[in-house]
């Protein structure tokens, strides 16, 4: 297992709950919680708490006031010049939580909607969104007991942030509409009472404080950068394997080389790579160079691994952001109105970070289709069926395998496509220019699963080159990395020897993925 991975593991493993409010999240912890691995509370720390009642406190004296404050005491967005009279402040939050119920598409999967509640909370508690402690708890207590709100996909632009699905967040906080709980859809309202939380009502400020900001597309975000990271270990894995398995050359990975080309991510996949091959692959075999996606592959690997580390970087700031609007000062009262709910440093990182995913499965099926191709591969068998089986000439081993890996990728790649320059102006020109983080995320997402199953795909392929020159006498011990990753895959899709229906193997071994039973 990989340094990182292992890190991820480790964190995983440690049960002690999240302090919302005194921690720094990382984009690890999004992706513990998301899972439910790790459990989160909310910071006793007394200081935390005096700073959240304090920005409570000043909205309250703002609203007795009379002051002017965008979304307090004014319509939203391009209504901010409608003055709300003081018998329907009251009214202002619950409304606006209601007329954003309009989302549409599939429900975000559970784990999506932790990490948008757990980014959300977070936000909130960094005391410049004026919302009250019990607001907070309540948030906390729905994550904790997993009340899932039903939250559909689609309708954000990602600025004026998530608004459109944050509202489902916030409906089900104050009893309204629908929640996953305990595996059913069942009203909001109903789960509340069975659990004992009272419905909250909301004060001014708190309803778009819940719903003003960029959690959706940065839990989405964390959710896919996780996994992204777990792709570069994979696909360093599989390209060692397919490299062995076809008689490559060791040397393209040769640390001196990388030395003269040291960008950090490419040095450590092809590190990752000559490490785990045995110390005479360091020779030709028929070819003088190989071809380029085992040559190059530390170029394209490396390419995600290395956009992985900035998106890193962006998202925590933007995971542990004020990302509000309007955003009050509880220590010295100002208010501040400015645009944080504008989620372009999310979209542009889920834009790049897609390509980058897509590029390594058009190199692992690059990988594969040189693998099933006997020009190509160094000696393996036609589709890489099993020549012992009496019945070889009837078999067709991974042909078909190798068709659906080329419409997963060329799914993925289909879906490149930038989201983020398609900013369109919304709502009466007041949100003229807008991220589409959101659209980006979930396409990066996409893109990601899609690149998993071509993963998958390439596991059983060259686990299967791989037995097939054990077999045949043709591999002397195996590194003991790759006998690992090799007993792992065979476990779930043992050796095709004859053909047969590989579905149920592949979705085993994606789950095994998914849960993270798959070290490389
Ligand atoms: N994000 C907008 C607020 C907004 C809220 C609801 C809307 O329907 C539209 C806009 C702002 O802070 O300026």
């Amino acid at each position: 297992m990989s340094q990182r991975a292992d890190k991820l593991s480790s964190q995983s493993a440690d049960c002690k709950p999240l302090a919302i409010g005194s921690e720094t999240l990382s984009v690890a912890s999004v992706d513990a919680v998301a899972r439910s691995v790790q459990p989160v509370a909310l910071s006793q720390d007394k200081a935390f708490r005096k700073r959240i009642q304090k920005g409570a406190d000043r909205v309250a004296e703002l609203v007795h006031s009379g002051a002017q404050v965008y979304g307090i005491s004014t319509g939203f967005g391009d209504s901010c010049t409608v003055s709300i009279p003081n018998e329907q402040l009251h009214a202002l939050p619950l409304n606006l939580t209601r007329y954003h119920g309009c989302g549409l598409g599939e429900h975000l999967a559970p784990e999506l909607v932790r990490a948008t509640m757990l980014a959300r909370i977070n936000s909130l508690a960094h005391g410049v969104s004026g919302v009250r402690l019990e607001l907070l708890e309540k948030l906390v207590a729905l994550l904790q007991e997993n009340v899932l709100p039903l939250m559909p996909a689609e309708g954000s632009v990602g600025a004026s942030g998530d608004l459109t699905p944050l509202s489902y967040l916030a409906a089900a906080l104050v009893g309204e509409r629908e929640v996953l709980h305990k595996g059913q859809r069942r009203p909001a309202a109903a789960v509340l009472d069975e659990l004992g939380i009272r419905p909250l009502e909301l004060l001014p400020k708190e309803g778009l404080a819940l719903m003003n900001g960029t959690a959706v597309m940065t839990g989405i975000a964390c959710v896919t950068w996780t996994r992204a990271r777990q792709l570069v270990d994979l696909a360093n894995r599989i390209t060692a394997m397919a490299c062995l398995a076809m008689a490559g050359n060791a040397n393209h990975f040769h640390p001196r080389l990388f030395e003269m080309k040291p960008h950090p991510g490419q040095s450590r996949s092809a590190h990752a790579i000559r490490a785990v091959l045995p110390d005479d692959s360091g020779k030709p075999g028929t070819r003088l160079q190989d071809r380029y996606s085992i040559r190059c592959a530390p170029h394209v690997i490396g390419v995600l691994d290395d956009s992985l580390d900035w998106c890193e970087r962006w998202l925590e700031i933007e995971l542990n952001s004020a990302n509000d609007n309007p955003l009050i000062d509880p220590e010295t009262g100002e208010v501040y109105h400015g645009g944080h709910f504008y989620g372009g440093h999310v979209g542009q990182a889920m834009d790049s970070l897609k390509t980058a995913i897509a590029s390594v499965s058009d190199l692992l099926d690059r990988q594969m289709a040189q693998l099933v191709d006997s020009r190509f591969s160094n000696g393996l068998p036609s589709n890489l069926a099993w020549e012992a089986n009496p019945e070889h000439a009837s078999s067709h081993g991974l042909k078909a395998l190798q068709i659906s890996v080329s419409a997963w990728t060329a799914e993925a790649l289909k879906l490149t496509m930038p989201a983020t320059s398609f900013s369109r102006s919304t709502e009466c020109h007041n949100q003229d220019k807008v991220s589409m983080g959101t659209i980006a995320a979930r396409d990066a997402l996409r893109v990601l699963e899609l690149s998993e199953q071509t993963a998958v795909g390439l596991l059983v392929s060259v686990s299967q080159a791989l037995e097939i020159r054990r077999r045949r006498g043709e591999l002397s011990e195996l590194p003991a990395e790759l006998a690992e990753t090799l007993s792992q895959v065979q476990k779930l899709c043992p050796f095709v020897t004859e053909d047969r229906a590989l579905e149920g193997d592949l979705r085993e071994l994606l789950a095994a993925l998914r849960e993270r039973r798959i070290s490389a």
